[in-house]
This record gives structure tokens, C-alpha cells and sequence, in this order.
């Protein structure tokens, strides 16, 4: 299943901005662009190497389709058979954030990746409904952070991130791959972190382990994750199950997969590896694992 990344943010918060930078630095992922308007994709910027009707396929492998709120639904349904690796939906500058994020879970063969919510550090008394937004987002952007000199601070729980220009690494929203290489299959080599270095501030740290952990520690550790620890994903192997994580900010999946044993990235800004991987190490099970201690996992399956 595909991955679906929904942008949204407030009008000339940043989201297009965003958008061309995710463009630009994924390396060869390939990332389905969905947007009403594709005039503004800075699409020169990248060879196009086909055209149907709303749909540019770009010489690195990205697919830009523009489609009004009407053909959404149907133009996703089209893309969740594409070769791609994530979905990248631009809510316009007015759209309900919740419908779309509503839209994207009942939509077939794609799973839902996350919320990102951009917010211009300027104009945020401007945005309407700010904090009803805000409590939908998994990972909040704080933009043009050039042009303020302390930093606001804002009414929500997920993580903030400050940047300009919507420079985020991608590797924070998706699995970023390498150019030109071959058929996607998940690898211990997809693990690590292929993220262009124009984000040097980012920490990632590597953790692997062969005894299973347990479901409500490893919980209790996610849930009480450092704030600047962004992104986790990897395998993590339970006595009664392993299972693929994926968390972006406030978001977080479990997908089960075959036995695997645990082997997890955590990218982040200001993380200190060595207590992050001490922490995990306490997550071992060292006694007896129930279905019902399960539960704790079950509850963000996918
Ligand atoms: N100073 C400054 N300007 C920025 C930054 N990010 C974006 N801009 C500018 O802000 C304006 C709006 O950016 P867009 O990316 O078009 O915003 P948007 O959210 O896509 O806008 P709509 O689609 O109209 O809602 C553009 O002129 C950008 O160049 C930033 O970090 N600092």
C-alpha cells in the first residue's frame, strides 16, 4: 500500500514552496504529487518526460497530477496502482484539512502517512480554526522563520519543526531512495538514512536487537519519545509478532510483516543516541508476553 502524505496549511503558509523542495531532494524516491493547480509545481526545474491530460510524469520519476476536490478521489484511486512510492496530496490553502485526511483513510490500496500542517511563524493570527488544525497535525512546519526574530510558540502537542523555505528533510515524511536504483523491496539497506545532507542538523540513530521486545515498554517509549525525535521506522520484533513502524511526528503505524528481527532508525534533531538506545534496550521482554499486552500495538496496526 501506498503511503499518503496529506499537506495542507493555511493560504501562502508555504505548502508549494514544501512541495518543490520534496521535489527536488528525494533522490529517486518517487512521489505522486497531487495538487488543484500545477502551474505553480516548479516543474521546469525537473526534465518532463510525458504529459496526459492532468498528469506530468517528470524525468526522475515523479508524477504530478492536478485535480480539483471532485477528482480526488478518483485520481487517487488511479495513482494507488502507479509505481510510486508515496502520495503527496496539497490541500488548497482553504480545504478542511479533517476531510481530506477522511478521504485519504477510505480510499483503497493506499494507507494513510500522516498530516503534515504548514503554518507561515508571521501570519499564524490570521489562520482560522489554527488550533482545531493544529490537533489533526502529526508533524507541524513552522515557515519563514527568516522573517521572525524569537520563534511563536503554538497551541499543539505534535512536534513543531522551524524552517524556511519549507526545507525539511524528506526522510522525516518518507523512505527517501537513493537515484537510479532498482525495484523497491525492503531492505536493511532502505534502513539508513539516504537523506541529501543539506540537512546536516538532523541526528539519525541505528538500533538493532535480536531479543524480542515488549509491546507495552517499546509503547511507553513512543509515546514518551524526545520532542525533537521526528521519525522512527524500521522492524520491531515482539514475542508475538514483528511488525513494520513507521511514525511521522505524531503519527505512528504498525504493519505486520514476517519474523524479522528488530531493526530500527530514529531521525531527529538534538537526540542523544546513547540514552535513546539505552531506553530501547530496557524494552526487552524479560518475562512472559500476553495477547492482551498486545493490544498496546494492535491499536496502531494498519
Ligand atoms: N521569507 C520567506 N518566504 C517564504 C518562505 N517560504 C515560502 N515563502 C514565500 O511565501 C510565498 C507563498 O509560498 P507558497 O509556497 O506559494 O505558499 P502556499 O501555501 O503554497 O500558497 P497557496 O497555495 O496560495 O495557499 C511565496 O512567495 C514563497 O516564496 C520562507 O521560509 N521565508
Amino acid at each position: 500500500m501506498i503511503p499518503v502524505v496529506v499537506l495542507a496549511g493555511f493560504l501562502g503558509s508555504g505548502k508549494t514552496t514544501l512541495l518543490n523542495h520534496l521535489l527536488r531532494t528525494s533522490g529517486g524516491t518517487r512521489i505522486g504529487v497531487v495538487v488543484n493547480d500545477f502551474g505553480r509545481i516548479n516543474i521546469d526545474a525537473f526534465a518532463v518526460s510525458a504529459q496526459v491530460d492532468s498528469m506530468v510524469t517528470l524525468s526522475n520519476g515523479c508524477l504530478c497530477c492536478a485535480v480539483d476536490g471532485s477528482e480526488l478521489d478518483s485520481m487517487l484511486e488511479k495513482l494507488a496502482t502507479a509505481d510510486l512510492d508515496v502520495i503527496v496530496i496539497e490541500a488548497s490553502g482553504l480545504a478542511e484539512p479533517a476531510a481530506m485526511v477522511r478521504m485519504v483513510l477510505q480510499a483503497p490500496g493506499v494507507s494513510y502517512g500522516g498530516l503534515i500542517y504548514v503554518v507561515d511563524a508571521v501570519e499564524l493570527g490570521a489562520v482560522p480554526h489554527l488550533e482545531r488544525d493544529l490537533a489533526l497535525a502529526d508533524l507541524v512546519v513552522l515557515n519563514k522563520v527568516d522573517r521572525v526574530s524569537s520563534l511563536p510558540s503554538l497551541p499543539c502537542s505534535a512536534p513543531v519543526l522551524p524552517v524556511t523555505y519549507g526545507q525539511i528533510d524528506p526522510a522525516l515524511l518518507f523512505e527517501v531512495r537513493p537515484p537510479d536504483t532498482g525495484p523497491r523491496q525492503l531492505s536493511f539497506d532502505d534502513l539508513e538514512d539516504h537523506s541529501t545532507h543539506a540537512h546536516a542538523s538532523y541526528d539519525s540513530v541505528s538500533f538493532e536487537c535480536d531479543e524480542p521486545l515488549h509491546p507495552k515498554l517499546f509503547m511507553d517509549f513512543l509515546s514518551a519519545r524526545p520532542e525533537g525525535l521526528f521519525r522512527a521506522k524500521g522492524f520491531v520484533r515482539f514475542p508475538l509478532g514483528t511488525f513494520i513502524l513507521h511514525t511521522v511526528g505524531a503519527y505512528v503505524s504498525f504493519t505486520p510483516v514476517d519474523e524479522a528481527p528488530t531493526q530500527l532508525v530514529l531521525i531527529g534533531a538534538g537526540i542523544d543516541p546513547e540514552s535513546l538506545t539505552d531506553w530501547l534496550l530496557a524494552c526487552v521482554a524479560d518475562g512472559p508476553v500476553t495477547e492482551q499486552d498486545m493490544l498496546w500495538v494492535l491499536r496502531y496496526a494498519r
